[in-house]
Parts: C-alpha cells; sequence; structure tokens
C-alpha cells in the first residue's frame, strides 16, 4: 500500500513585464513569478479526477491579469495579493506559495533602462613575436526600451503570421566586441565605447534591432577614434504583449510577457572605411 504524501502544484517562472507610462516616463517591473498551491488535491493524483485542479494555465493568466489590474509595487505585495487571491476563492486550494524574483533595472533615459549588475567586461590579445592585437568587448550587458520601437513593411510568406507594430518593447543583451588600431588607455577606451553602446540603443527611434545594431557599431567608432571595427550580437529579447481581452481587460502596452527562447539573433559588424585588416584576435 501506497499514500500521497505532501504536494503543490503551479506555474514556474511566469516572465512578467509591467510598464507604466507618466506621459514620457515610463516605469518597469520585470518580475519571475512562480506559483504553487495546495490543498485537496488526492483525487487529481489518485484517480486523474480534475475537478480540484485550478489549471497552472490559469495561474499564469491570473499574474498577468493582476499586474494589469492592481499594477506591480513591492513583490511583496504582489505575491501577497495572489496567493489570498488563489485561497480565498477556491475552496479547494487551502495553501498557496508564489516565489518571485524581481530584475532591478537602471534608468538611462526616460524610456530607456539597463538592467542592474554590471555587464562582463572580455578582451582577447595575440602576439606573435612581432606584432601584438587586442579586441576588447563586453556580454551580457541588458538594455530595454519601452517604446520608439517599431517593426513592420517585412516580407509576408505563406508561414508569416507575425503582427506589425508601431509600438513594442525592445530588449537585448549586448555581446560586443571591438578591434583597437593600436595601443590604447584600455579602461578609458572601454568607458567610452560601453557609455556609447548605451546612449546609442537609448537615443536611436528604432525600426529594427538591425537598425539599432548598426547605430550602436556607428556610434562606438565616432565617440573611440582608436577603435576601427566593432562586432555586435544582439539578441532580440522579446517582449510580447500579453491578451488580456478574455478577462476584459485591454492591455495599451502595459502587460508583456518575456519570452527567453527562442529569440532572434541579429549580429553585425560596422567598420571604419579603410580600416587595416583584421588579425588573429577575432579568432
Ligand atoms: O528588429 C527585428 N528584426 C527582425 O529581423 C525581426 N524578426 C522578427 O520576427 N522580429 C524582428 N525584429
Amino acid at each position: 500500500m501506497f499514500v500521497l504524501g505532501p504536494n503543490r502544484y503551479g506555474k514556474a517562472e511566469t516572465r512578467v513585464v509591467r510598464v507604466t507610462k507618466h506621459g514620457d516616463a515610463h516605469h518597469i517591473k520585470d518580475l519571475n513569478v512562480s506559483t504553487a498551491l495546495s490543498g485537496d488535491m488526492a483525487d487529481v493524483h489518485l484517480s486523474g479526477d480534475n475537478a480540484a485542479v485550478l489549471a497552472t494555465d490559469t495561474q499564469k493568466n491570473t499574474v498577468f491579469a493582476f499586474a494589469k489590474k492592481h499594477g506591480i509595487g513591492a513583490a511583496e505585495d504582489f505575491a501577497l495579493l495572489l496567493a489570498r487571491h488563489f485561497v480565498d476563492s477556491q475552496p479547494t486550494i487551502h495553501r498557496a506559495r508564489v516565489a518571485i524574483d524581481e530584475y532591478g533595472w537602471d534608468r538611462r533615459g526616460g524610456h530607456s533602462f539597463a538592467r542592474n549588475g554590471r555587464e562582463t567586461r572580455t578582451c582577447v590579445v595575440h602576439y606573435d613575436g612581432e606584432r601584438s592585437w587586442v579586441v576588447s568587448g563586453l556580454k551580457d550587458l541588458v538594455l530595454l526600451n519601452t517604446t520608439d520601437s517599431e517593426f513592420w513593411g517585412f516580407v509576408r510568406d505563406e508561414y508569416t503570421t507575425l503582427n506589425e507594430t508601431r509600438d513594442r518593447v525592445l530588449a537585448t543583451a549586448v555581446t560586443a566586441t571591438w578591434r583597437h588600431a593600436g595601443v590604447s588607455d584600455w579602461d578609458k577606451s572601454y568607458e567610452k565605447a560601453r557609455e556609447a553602446l548605451l546612449t546609442a540603443f537609448a537615443d536611436t527611434y528604432s525600426l529594427s534591432l538591425q537598425q539599432t545594431l548598426y547605430a550602436m557599431g556607428s556610434r562606438v567608432l565616432t565617440d573611440c577614434p582608436e577603435i576601427v571595427e566593432v562586432r555586435l550580437a544582439l539578441p532580440n529579447k522579446h517582449h510580447f504583449l500579453v491578451d488580456l481581452s478574455p478577462f476584459g481587460l485591454d492591455n495599451d502596452g502595459e502587460v508583456f510577457f518575456a519570452a527567453d527562447r527562442p529569440y532572434g539573433l541579429i549580429e553585425g559588424t560596422v567598420l571604419r572605411e579603410g580600416a587595416p585588416g583584421a588579425g588573429p584576435a577575432w579568432e
């Protein structure tokens, strides 16, 4: 004989981004919400009778709907709101566990943000006994614009379902490498290049991430004469507007599902015209 021991079930890692707009000043809350419920769950385990089960899909929808209806202040308040809702509204649910990870963002303008925690600075150096080559760079610089991004006019074939958009969230995690012409003040050069990437991302009105990529690379070359070539890899960290209409709620660019995969990956190089050829440091 066996007996059912402790159990719980829920939706893990609902990635909700809530944007609040006060004119041109935008605010974001970026959460990873995991819900787990327990209660009268013997039947579903022992016989597959789902009558007591609040579907995990419903739990996820509740996270998005509450983000719209109540906004998101302190994560603790949002977690309490959800936990009380599940237990108080469902007679079969007796206990709720809501765990939230919150990602912090530093403001870089009215609608532009950089995820807090510094990126990783990188370099690759080659030396062949005579010459040296230095490629500097960074990775995991996470940036997000809550507006000033459109994507439309792309090819439509028989497999295209993507809607055109005139206003979307644009987010990426920058991997950038740049090639120095010679010996530079590496630290100073790094700070200038980093700042160029950040400001170009923030102030480029984007019609595609490809266009933003070129603007970011160009800005580095403009601001850093010691650099001759920039390579960028920009994952398009998709933020999908959640359809809240089944719950009688509109969603005017306020609640997004931050998908982690698959993601678009936009890669490109911006070169100074007539730049000396690349050495082995790129490899
Ligand atoms: O900026 C973008 N560039 C694309 O090539 C692309 N493709 C896509 O589905 N979304 C986007 N966004």
